[in-house]
This record gives structure tokens, C-alpha cells and sequence, in this order.
């Protein structure tokens, strides 16, 4: 085990660059699956997520070549393996396996994904449609058998807008036989990139990004080369932590329209903010103004920087409300920022930030991936040394995220856990 530390305090200046995004990463190595030959992707981000998928292609199989931030995936041998523990458990995206499988083999048997605990996260809308498109699943010891005598094109309405289930019934129709129409689909950017690397593949997908998806079967797919979009997420995290911390950050390689939501915010607070072709500069102000946020499906705020935020808002001239309304119990940060010093009340999806109130350095834990990110961005602002242990969770989803606070000017390092620590932590 590992921990991060971080001396809070140290201005941050300079230039960071922003990797491809997880959330595209995690559904486009399995949707290389359904291809006939190699299939190319470019800048991965150097994540666990990402190392865990390629593994799981190669459990089935595949055979997968990773260099620098390129994966070249060699799907020729794959044949449909059972998956029923293990790794699946290790990430959410892992559920993609279910699509893609599906679409190639129309078979598949996969242990139920894990990834960040916010609550109930259900799959009862990936499950619609697979049904929709003719496969029979069922749910055995917590694994799931999908099997179908042939995949045809259905009309599905998503009862909740989801991005994991759209991305899903795309894979699973893509080779379907007929149209497929996906009604209340989810427009995030990642379902774009995803559509984009299965039209190059051969793939007929119409209206990606839009609430209705079309998807005219096609016989083959076959290999190609893609490159992934930038992570908006991290870009947002830099944002954030340069709003907090900057005296002049540049935030380069990001898709301005995919982070505006959160451009906005920031401005409400008083942040400079100059928006560039791909670039964006950030300085901190001299104070910042309380605001509230809602958390939406894209376009608007996204949930995954919710808890980043937070953090942010201890720093307000006042009491800023932030409202999740995508999980109800994405609010674990909360705890362990006040051990750090804010004062912050939970009232059902909201948490109202007294701003105001200095942090100080503190032991805390990350829960999840975000709420790691939100403690780091509290030790870039707290006095003293943070230490966060719950590492593997902020693994999942920043590549090099040391280095890069490192390369702008912040005093963070990591360090093993011995034997005699865990022990303490886990009995304190
Ligand atoms: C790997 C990946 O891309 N993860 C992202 C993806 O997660 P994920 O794909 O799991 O999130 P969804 O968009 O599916 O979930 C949105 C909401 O719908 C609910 N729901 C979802 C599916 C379903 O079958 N039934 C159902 O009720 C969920 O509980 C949640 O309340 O989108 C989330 C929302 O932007 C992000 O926080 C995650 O970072
Ligand atoms: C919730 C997240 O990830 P996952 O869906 O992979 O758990 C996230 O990226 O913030």
C-alpha cells in the first residue's frame, strides 16, 4: 500500500498537459472486440483502468501491445471466456465486456462490475437492452449469462439517461441485424469518441452526442487507429486545484466546450479564466464568491468533479450549496475535509460549504477516485502536510498525477505504507 503527501501552501505556475480520458479509454479497448484485425488506440492515459482492460482482452484471448500511451489490440484469437471474477471487479467499465462480447460472440458470461461506490449503481438499463436486441441474461451467483441465437435491431428507451448503458447497447448492436434506435441516450463526449472509433471499425451510427442514437447493423468490423479525446474530467480537476492554487496555470490539450459547465462556475467565483483554440489559462483571484452547483448529465455539471469542487468552496466568502443529483451518497469527501477543517453540512443530495474556514494538513482516506482528487486539491490549500492513504482509488484515473502537480510547483510525494501502519489503520 501507498500514500500521498502533500506540504499544502506552494503556489502552482505553469503549463500541465491533459491525458486522453478514462471514461473513453475504458469503452473503446473493449469495443476493439468486435473487430477482425488490429485495432490502434493513441493516447491512453497511463491508468490501472486502462492496464486491467488489456488484461482482460488477453484472459480472452486477445493479444494486446502497449507502448507509451498507444495500445495496439490484436483481436483475431479472442473467444468468449467466462469472466466471473477477479479483475471485473477491480473497475466499473469492465461491464463494456458485456457489449462487446455480446456483440462478437453473442455470448458472454461477467462478473458484475465494480468501480467508485456512490451508492446503488444499478445495470437494470445495459440489461433493457440487451434484452431488447434478443439475448437472454440472467443473473447466476452474481455472474452474468448473456447468450443470444442472433442479435436484431430493436427500439430502446432508457428510462435513466445512462452513459454505461448507451455505450453498452452500442456495442451489443453494432453487429446487430437491422436498426437499432436508442431513445434518451446519454451525450456525453465519450459517446461520441466511442461512436467515432466504431464508424472507422465499419460501424453505422447516426446521432451520437444527440438523444437519439441510430445503429444499421453492419456484417464486419474490421481494425483501425483512433485517438482519444482529452480527459475533461482531469482537465476539470486542474482547473479546479489552479483556481485554488495558481498564480498563472495553463491547461493544455482540453476541449473547451466539454468543460464550460465548470468554466462558468469558476467565473461565478471570481476566477480569471482566458479560453483558448485547446488551451485554457487560470489564475486565482483575490477572493472568491460563494456559488451553488447541481450536478447534471452533459452538458451540465458533471457529478465526477462534484467533490473537487467542494473542496474549492471551503475557500468562499460565504456558504456555497452543491446538490448531486446524479448520486445521492457521492458524499464520503465530506468526512475527511473535515478533519481537515471545513465546515460542511450534509442535507439529503446537498452539502452547504461554509467557506471561509483555513485547512489544515490531516491523515484522511480517499473513498473513491474523486474524493481523492478533492483531498488533494484541500492539501494543495491546506497548511501543514496532508496525508491520503486509499491511493489505488486515485490510480484508477489520473495518469502521473504527482508528476504533473509536481511539474507546476506542488510539494507531493508518495510513500509506502509498512506493514505495521496498515496495521494501525486499520485498527484506528
Ligand atoms: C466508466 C464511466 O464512464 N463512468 C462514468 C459513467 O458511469 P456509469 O455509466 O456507471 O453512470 P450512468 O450514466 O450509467 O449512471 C447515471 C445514473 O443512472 C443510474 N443508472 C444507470 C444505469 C442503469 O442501468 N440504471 C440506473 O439507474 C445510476 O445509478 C446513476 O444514478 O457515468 C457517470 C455519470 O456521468 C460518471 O460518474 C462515471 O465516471
Ligand atoms: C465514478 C467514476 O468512475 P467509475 O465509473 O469508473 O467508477 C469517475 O470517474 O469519477
Amino acid at each position: 500500500m501507498e500514500k500521498l503527501l502533500i506540504e499544502g501552501g506552494h503556489p502552482l505556475e505553469g503549463m500541465v498537459t491533459v491525458s486522453g480520458a478514462k471514461n473513453s479509454a475504458v469503452a473503446l479497448i473493449p469495443a476493439a472486440i468486435l473487430a477482425d484485425s488490429p485495432v490502434t488506440i493513441d493516447h491512453l492515459p497511463e491508468i490501472s483502468d486502462v492496464e486491467i482492460l488489456a488484461d482482460l482482452l488477453e484472459d480472452i484471448g486477445g493479444k494486446t501491445k502497449l507502448e507509451d500511451d498507444t495500445l495496439r489490440v490484436y483481436p483475431e484469437n479472442m473467444f468468449p471466456m467466462p469472466l466471473p471474477n477477479g479483475k471485473v471487479k477491480m473497475l466499473r467499465a469492465s461491464y463494456y465486456m458485456m457489449g462487446a462480447m455480446l456483440g462478437k460472440f453473442n455470448k458472454a458470461v461477467i462478473g458484475l462490475p465494480g468501480g467508485c461506490n456512490l451508492g446503488p449503481r444499478p445495470i437494470d438499463q445495459h440489461i433493457k437492452g440487451f434484452e431488447a436486441l434478443g439475448a437472454k441474461v440472467t443473473n447466476e451467483h452474481g455472474a452474468m449469462y448473456l447468450q443470444a441465437e442472433e442479435l436484431t435491431g430493436a427500439r430502446i428507451y432508457l428510462d435513466v439517461v445512462s452513459v454505461g448503458a448507451t455505450i453498452n447497447i452500442m456495442l451489443a448492436a453494432v453487429k446487430a441485424k437491422g436498426r437499432t434506435v436508442i431513445e434518451n441516450a446519454a451525450k456525453e463526449p465519450e459517446i461520441i469518441d466511442v461512436a467515432t472509433l466504431l464508424t472507422s471499425m465499419g460501424a453505422r451510427i447516426k446521432g451520437a452526442g444527440t438523444n437519439v442514437i441510430r445503429i444499421d447493423g453492419v456484417d464486419e468490423l474490421s481494425g483501425c487507429r483512433h485517438t482519444l479525446i482529452p480527459d475533461r474530467i482531469e482537465a476539470g480537476t486542474y482547473m479546479i486545484a489552479a483556481a485554488a492554487k495558481g498564480r498563472e496555470i495553463v491547461i493544455d490539450n482540453v476541449i473547451p466546450d466539454h468543460v464550460e459547465s465548470l468554466t462558468a462556475k469558476l467565473r461565478e467565483m471570481g476566477t480569471h479564466i482566458e479560453v483558448g483554440l485547446d488551451q485554457i489559462t487560470i489564475r486565482t483571484p483575490e477572493q472568491f464568491e460563494p456559488v451553488d452547483v447541481k450536478t447534471l448529465v452533459y452538458p451540465g455539471f458533471p457529478t465526477d468533479l462534484q467533490q473537487p469542487f467542494t473542496s474549492l468552496l471551503t475557500r468562499a466568502k460565504g456558504t456555497g450549496i452543491i446538490t448531486d443529483t446524479i448520486y445521492d451518497a457521492r458524499f464520503k469527501h465530506l468526512d475527511e475535509l473535515r478533519r481537515m477543517g471545513a465546515d460542511i453540512k450534509l442535507e439529503g443530495r446537498s452539502a452547504l460549504v461554509n467557506g471561509n474556514q483555513s485547512l489544515h494538513g490531516s491523515a484522511v482516506r480517499a473513498s473513491d477516485l474523486r474524493a481523492g482528487a478533492a483531498l488533494v486539491v484541500a492539501g494543495l490549500m491546506a497548511e501543514g502536510v496532508t496525508e491520503i492513504t486509499g491511493v489505488d482509488h486515485i490510480d484508477r484515473g489520473y495518469d502521473s498525477f504527482e508528476e504533473k502537480l509536481r511539474n507546476l510547483g506542488a510539494n507531493i510525494w508518495r510513500e509506502h505504507i509498512d506493514y505495521m501502519e496498515e496495521e494501525e489503520m486499520q485498527n484506528s
